[in-house]
């Protein structure tokens, strides 16, 4: 069966088709046999999520809507990392109407993301530290490669995880673990993030990451599906409903915390301490 799956993913047979994105930021194939989508990441070389990256998760997911799309599989092409969260020079000296425009369609791909009626897994290959955590925790199922990093560490960076962030950690490994990590802004292990259940499962290298990711598709897949989506968002829609009826408080929070000169100056240090690495 896996072998058969494997041919798949892979292209070699007519059943997977590339789906026609309007860049080439994501890469997207969906399984004509199962429906099922994977959903590769492509900004090299740590898919920061910039406007752009964002905007076209988001129209992938709303395409998605009119496809038979069974599942969707989160994935990335980097060698090292899934994503390494908000691009930085998103937050660093925008201007106001660049700032409100990103922020808007990080809640736009958030929304969509994680109201999907369908399975969803992240298949973390690599890295996944603060909105790279955030992308990963909105899927359903989390898989990760062994000794990479995942958590929110804004606090680390001077800056704070705003509420959906930390309701989505609340949500998945409760409330005093989410305080901690929050307030440390802890990036744990990929070990680590499997005992406190961050995480749901560990692989033990890329190829088994995406058997397991195909694994729990399929047993999805076998469950009646209105009935499964009714279950999945009656879990979640406290905290959507939460950001889709403050998205303008959000933003406003968003735009007043980072123009702040300390604010700025956090992201000055960090981003020369990146480059300097
Ligand atoms: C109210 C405000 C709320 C804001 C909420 C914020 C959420 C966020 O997501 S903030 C972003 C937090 N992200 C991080 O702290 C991760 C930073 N990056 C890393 O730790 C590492 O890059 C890595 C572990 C993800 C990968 O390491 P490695 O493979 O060694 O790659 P490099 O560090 O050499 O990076 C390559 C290249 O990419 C640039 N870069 C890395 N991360 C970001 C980023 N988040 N935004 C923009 N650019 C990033 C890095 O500077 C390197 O650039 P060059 O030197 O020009 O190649």
């Amino acid at each position: 069966m896996f072998v058969l799956r494997q041919c798949l993913t892979l292209g070699t047979k007519s059943s997977v088709r590339n789906f026609a994105a309007a860049t080439n930021l994501v890469n997207v194939k969906i399984n004509e046999d199962t429906g099922v989508v994977i959903m590769e990441l492509n900004k090299p070389p740590v898919n920061s999520l910039n406007y752009e990256l964002l905007e076209a998760m988001h129209r992938t997911l709303v395409k998605l809507e009119n496809e038979r799309c069974s599942g969707m599989i989160l994935t990335s092409s980097s060698p090292n990392t899934f994503s390494a969260g908000l691009d930085l020079l998103e937050m660093y000296k925008p201007t106001v109407d660049k700032a409100r425009k990103f922020w808007g369609m990080l809640q736009n791909t958030w929304i969509k993301l994680y109201s999907a009626p369908y399975p969803t897994v992240a298949a973390i290959n690599g890295h996944s530290p603060a909105g790279g955590c955030l992308l990963a925790m909105s899927c359903e199922y989390r898989i990760m490669v062994p000794k990479k990093k995942i958590g929110l560490n804004e606090t680390q960076l001077g800056i704070v995880a705003p509420q959906w962030f930390q309701d989505c950690m609340k949500n998945i490994i409760g409330s005093r673990q989410a305080e901690k990590a929050l307030i440390a802004g802890t990036l744990f292990s990929s070990e680590e993030a499997a005992k406190i259940g961050l995480i749901d499962e560990l692989a033990t290298d890329k190829e088994d990451l995406m058997k397991k990711a195909h694994d729990f598709m399929d047993e999805q897949l076998g469950l009646p599906p209105l009935a499964r989506s009714t279950v999945k968002i009656g879990f979640r829609k406290d905290t959507l409903n939460r950001l889709i009826n403050s998205r303008e408080v959000d933003t406003k929070y968003f735009i007043d915390f980072i123009f702040q000169p300390k604010v700025q100056e956090s992201l000055e240090m960090y981003l020369q301490a990146l480059k300097k690495k």
